[in-house]
């Protein structure tokens, strides 16, 4: 029986499959768990989670529609945001999350093997550590642009599989002009106004940085 809460992911993405729409359902109860004994949002936000945090980091998904074999580095991803959705989305995409704070990463490893999330990998590491290389790097919430973009770059696969060149897609607020301009950055903004009725979000942008 789906339970009410996921709806709102069900009205802009109906094509979900029964697996995926019991993911999502699952959600509610794994993050109310985990987030009453490691804070990974803000403990008000439980009863807004799919409206403010799980269709937000969905937004990503209506700028990039994630291919069967590419990569994604989740930097900064907390308790899963917004790497847990997109790989509840994509189940034929791998998704490497990583946390600077362990606990962090305990929650989203504890989440992932709670719902089978085999094409999801977690660490407990800075994003400047890794050496791998992926087809997207996706962020919410961490830095600003011109302080992120070091600690990724050259993390890039040359190779792509999707119709949009790889990239960053970063869900960003604040004054994003001026934060482009500082960045010395070539960036495209896609307003989540532009794909949902409603205005839940904190932060209203996907910023996209073709490499
Ligand atoms: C404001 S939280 C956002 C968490 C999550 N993305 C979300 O939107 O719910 C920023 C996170 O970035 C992590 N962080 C900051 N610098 C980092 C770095 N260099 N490498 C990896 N994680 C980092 C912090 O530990 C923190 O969990």
């Amino acid at each position: 029986m789906l339970d009410v809460k996921p709806n709102i992911v069900l009205k802009y993405f109906p094509n979900l499959s029964d697996k995926q729409i019991a993911q999502f359902s699952q959600l509610f109860d794994l993050y109310s768990f985990w987030n009453a004994q490691i804070n990974v949002i803000s403990r008000k936000d439980i009863e807004e989670l799919y409206e403010r945090h799980v269709l937000h980091s969905l937004g990503i998904a209506k700028v990039c529609n994630f291919k069967a074999g590419e990569s994604v580095l989740d930097v900064g991803t907390g308790g899963g945001f917004p790497g847990i959705p997109l790989a509840i989305l994509f189940p034929e995409t791998d998704f490497y999350l990583v946390d600077s704070i362990g606990k962090k990463i305990k929650v989203v490893k504890e989440v992932a093997s709670a719902l089978g999330l085999e094409n999801l990998r977690g660490d407990h590491l800075r994003a400047e550590q890794i050496k791998e290389k992926f087809n997207f790097v996706v962020s919410r919430a961490v830095t600003r642009l011109g302080e992120f973009y070091p600690w990724i770059q050259g993390k890039f696969k040359k190779d792509s599989l999707n119709a949009i060149p790889n990239g960053i897609l970063y869900l960003k607020g604040g004054d994003l002009a001026e934060e482009i301009k500082e960045s010395k950055l070539k960036a495209e903004l896609y307003p989540l106004s532009a794909y949902f009725e409603e205005d839940f979000f904190e932060t209203k942008y996907v910023v996209y940085v073709p490499q």
